[in-house]
């Protein structure tokens, strides 16, 4: 069976969930090889975890260059396996890091790239939400080995144990890849809450909120719920929520099962960054916002009653 290429996406050798999303993916295209590149050692915490999503084999590079210059060392490594493997595609996490490597793979093996894609059939087409998320197109590589940049949380992740071979990777990573370098690292604050991208549920709050010391109610129904919680640029730009939670056109895109939007309207930006979300509930008071034209279900009335007591009636639910 043909092999798919699946970036590993990591943070120190720990994976991410959509690695084992991608790799459920690719088992639905051919055989998932997983390509894990990282410092020295860090292997070592994802081998288990890339078997159990099936990886049949592992190509590994463990260097400090390809762990300490951004995009282009993964790049070469990436598109020395595309001649070497020839394989039925190439998938990559939609996250800033996989992007760059993937479109860089792209152009150096003059290859098509598909962008945020939320489906792959078999036949290796794509679904893809364009111009801000408001037209859904299909569309399909035609030249080259088609790289596909998957949007989190597209694929349910599905676990079938396989004993991958590894094979590390003969590349010396040219002085050209090494423009870019990785001068420091800062650890982000942890919330205790899921990561944003990969929460199965999403509450975003916005400028209805009206204060920065309201998003406690975002929260607290985020927390019964095991929610992350977003946030609309109005509210971030306010200093009422750290801009690393802002969802949106130039802030995180969110793929969740359930996206509730406490206070939004709904603008186009926001739109583009959680319109691909499972179901998407709405809270405003005004009936007219525009965020109900696309959310499965809405709730028209004033968030200071209707989210405290929609609090309320999770809890009790899953007391009762
Ligand atoms: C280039 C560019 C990029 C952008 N990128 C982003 C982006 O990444 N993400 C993003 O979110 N925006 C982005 N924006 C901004 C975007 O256009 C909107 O201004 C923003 O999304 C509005 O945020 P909001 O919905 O919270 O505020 P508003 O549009 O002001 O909406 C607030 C809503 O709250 C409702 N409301 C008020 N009080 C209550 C209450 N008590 N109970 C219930 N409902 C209430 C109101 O009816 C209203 O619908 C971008 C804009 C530009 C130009």
């Amino acid at each position: 069976m043909a092999e798919v290429l699946v970036l590993v996406e990591h943070t120190d050798g720990e994976p991410k969930k959509v690695t084992a999303e991608l790799l459920t993916l690719a088992r639905t295209l051919g055989e998932p090889s997983a390509v894990f590149l990282g410092a020295p050692g860090t292997l070592a915490k994802a081998k288990d975890y890339l078997a159990q999503y099936g990886a049949a084999k592992i190509y590994v590079v463990e260097s400090d260059d390809v762990a300490n210059f951004i995009g282009a060392p993964a790049a070469e490594v990436l598109s020395k396996l595309v001649a070497d493997t020839s394989p039925v595609a190439v998938l990559a996490a939609a996250t800033p890091d996989s992007r760059e490597v993937a479109a860089r793979t792209a152009a150096r093996t003059d290859s098509g790239l598909i962008w945020d894609a939320t489906a792959l059939a078999p036949d290796l087409t794509a679904t893809q939400g364009i111009f801000g998320g408001s037209t859904i197109v299909s569309s399909k590589v035609t030249k080259g080995t088609p790289i596909v940049v998957v949007r989190p949380n597209s694929t349910a992740p599905e676990a079938a144990p396989s004993t991958p071979a590894e094979t590390t990777v003969d590349i010396a990573i040219s002085d050209a890849a090494k423009g870019a370098k990785i001068v420091d690292r800062v650890v982000e604050a942890k919330s205790g809450r899921p990561d944003l991208t990969e929460a199965q549920v999403v509450v975003s709050g916005g400028r209805g909120l009206g204060a920065a010391e309201h998003f406690g109610l975002v929260e607290k129904l985020a927390d019964t719920l095991g929610a992350a919680v977003g946030a609309s640029r109005a509210a971030t730009d306010a200093g009422w929520y750290p801009h690393q939670n802002q969802v949106g056109q130039t802030g995180k895109t969110v793929s969740p099962q359930l996206y509730i939007a406490v206070g939004i309207s709904g603008a186009i930006q926001h739109r583009a960054g959680m319109q691909t979300s499972k179901t998407i509930v709405a809270i405003n008071k005004d009936p007219e916002a525009p965020i109900f034209e696309f959310a499965d279900y809405g709730l028209v009335g004033d968030l200071f009653n209707v989210v405290p007591q929609l609090t309320t009636e999770i809890e009790k639910h899953k007391a009762g």
